[in-house]
Order: C-alpha cells, then structure tokens, then sequence
C-alpha cells in the first residue's frame, strides 16, 4: 500500500480562492478585513512566517498592518501596541508571532488581547471556548494549525467518527488544542507525551487509526509502529541537514511510513499551508461576524 496524500498545498490554494470571493462580498458591504502583525526581534524563520502571512494577505484582498518591534522592546511597550490593534477599525484580527523574546511574558501578552481579534485562536477565552460550548457551534477564532488538520480531513472526505485519534506532543499551540477540538465531536481521542518512551509510544500508535504527530522531534513516528491504514498527519516542524549538509524542514513522521499508511500528509507541504489559510480565514470569518454576515 502506498499511502494517498493529504495535499495541503492544493487544498490551501481553494480555500484562499473562497477566501477571495468572500472577501468581495464584504468589499460590497463596504467592509475589509485586516491583519495585523507584531514581531519583536528579527530572528529569521519568524520575519519569514510573518512575511509570508503579508503575502497570504496580498493575495486574497486582505489588508495586513505590520508592526515589528525590536528585540529589547520592553513589555509595557508590547502591551501598549497590543492596546492599539485591539482599538484599531482596520485590523479584524492579529497575531503575535510566537516565540516572543524571552523577558516578555507570552501568557501577559496573549491575554490582553482583544478575544474577538485574536486570529491565532490561542487567548485563554477562545481556548477555553473549546471546552465549553460544547452544544452550539465555534463563533470564536479556532487555533489555526488544530483548525486546519480537521479542514484537510474533511476536504478529503474523511470523516473522524468513531475513530480512534492519537496526537502525539501536547504544545499550547497544536497538540492541546486538538485534543480539545476532537473531543468536541464522536471522536476517540488521546493526547500523549511526545517524549514517551518508545515502548509505549508503540502500544498507542498501535491502536490508533488516525495519528497527529505534533511533537517537533524529526522521523520519531516509526512506520513499524503505525497501524497499517492508519491516517497520518504530519505536523511537527523541524530544521535538520540533509546529507549534503543543507538545513531543510521535516517531520515527525519517517518516510517509511508512506507504505503503511492509507492517508498521509506531506510535511513539507501538508498541514503548514493549511496553518496559513485558516488564519486567513479567522480575519475573514471575524469580519464577516462584525459586519452580521
Ligand atoms: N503567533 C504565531 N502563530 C503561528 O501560527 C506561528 C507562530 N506564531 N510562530 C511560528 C509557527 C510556525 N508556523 C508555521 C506556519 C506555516 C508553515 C508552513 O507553511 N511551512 C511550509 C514549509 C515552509 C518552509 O519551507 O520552511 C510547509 O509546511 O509546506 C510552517 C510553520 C506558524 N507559527
């Protein structure tokens, strides 16, 4: 068996198309949607990401403001241009590119942003929203990379119910999240350590017929371990050279497992460009929410 690709590029490419359209639907009410940015520092993947989600931006008719901060920026001064987007009309929602410098507390900055223009989906309201609300449906910005593994299942027609979910790593940006968001449907889900010794490791991926490998550790999924036509998606992100010596970005998953599993997830390629359409569309479902759309 060689496993179908879960082709993240492809999918975010229609989902952006959407996008467009209905960003001139509010364009014809008179409303645009904006992102907003701040960057403290210039560590170079971060000025990278945040460049990207301008481009993203660009492309689907969304205005984006930028605001980058430099390293030693102080924590009053962040608070007070979170302050400013949280008043700004222009800016439907914004981000925070993480990880912030370490003499800025992450948890004071996320929690004084404004809950309803928090494209991340990470303040402490919207997360705690997953647990609750359980009987109507999210009108709250979901955590981008969470939103987009359950988007590129369902944009595959593959439906979760009754099945039995691992994630793999318990971050606060992917792997609580997810769990969260799972069990908010007839999903079996569990939320494992991504530093589980081996053994157990194996026994859960054993039973699992979805895997979320979320954990950041390169090739730790072993193919050996995966139940045959398990589901894969490959999340975690890591820089490592090839063998000529070159920094390039890969998996948690090993290559190996394409002959296992039935689904599988470029990475590469899968789930990093879903991250980047579904913060586009929080802005744009933000807007549409404020214009009564
Ligand atoms: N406030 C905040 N929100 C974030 O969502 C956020 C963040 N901070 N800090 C950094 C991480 C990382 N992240 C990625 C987004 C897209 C790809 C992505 O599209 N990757 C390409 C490969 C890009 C490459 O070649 O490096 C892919 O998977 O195809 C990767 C990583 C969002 N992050």
């Amino acid at each position: 068996m060689t496993a179908q690709i879960l082709d993240g590029k492809a999918t975010a490419k229609a989902i952006k198309a959407e996008l467009t359209e209905r960003v001139a639907v509010l364009a014809a009410r008179g409303v645009t949607p904006g992102l907003g940015t701040i960057l403290v520092g210039s560590d170079p993947g971060s000025t990278w990401y945040v460049g990207g989600k301008h481009k993203d931006c660009a492309e689907v008719g969304i205005k984006s403001i930028r605001v980058d901060l430099p390293e030693d920026t102080t924590q009053e001064i962040l608070l007070a241009k979170v302050r400013e987007l949280n008043e700004n009309p222009e800016c439907t929602g914004y981000i925070v590119q993480l990880p912030l410098p370490k003499h800025i507390d992450q948890d004071v900055i996320l929690e004084a942003m404004d809950p309803a223009k928090d494209a991340d989906g990470l303040h402490p309201m919207n997360l705690g929203r997953l647990v609750a609300n359980v009987n109507r449906p999210m009108t709250s910005p979901l955590p981008c990379t969470p939103k987009g593994c359950v988007e590129l299942l369902a944009r595959h027609d593959i439906d979760l119910d009754g099945k039995n979910v691992l994630v793999v790593g318990r971050g606060v940006t992917i792997g609580r999240p997810i769990g969260l968001l799972l069990t908010r449907r007839d999903v079996n889900a569990t939320v494992t350590l991504a530093h589980t010794g081996t053994a157990d490791l194996a026994s859960h991926l054993a039973q699992a017929d979805v895997v979320i490998a979320a954990a950041g550790q390169p090739h730790m999924i072993k193919a050996k371990d995966l139940k045959p036509g398990a589901i894969v998606l490959d999340v975690g992100v890591s820089r490592v050279n090839d063998e000529n010596g070159k920094a390039v970005v890969t998996g948690d998953v090993e290559p190996a497992a394409y002959e296992v599993a039935s689904w599988i997830s470029p990475n590469p390629g899968g789930v990093g460009p879903m991250t980047r359409a579904m913060l586009l569309a929080n802005v744009v479902e933000s807007a549409e929410r404020a214009a009564g759309i």
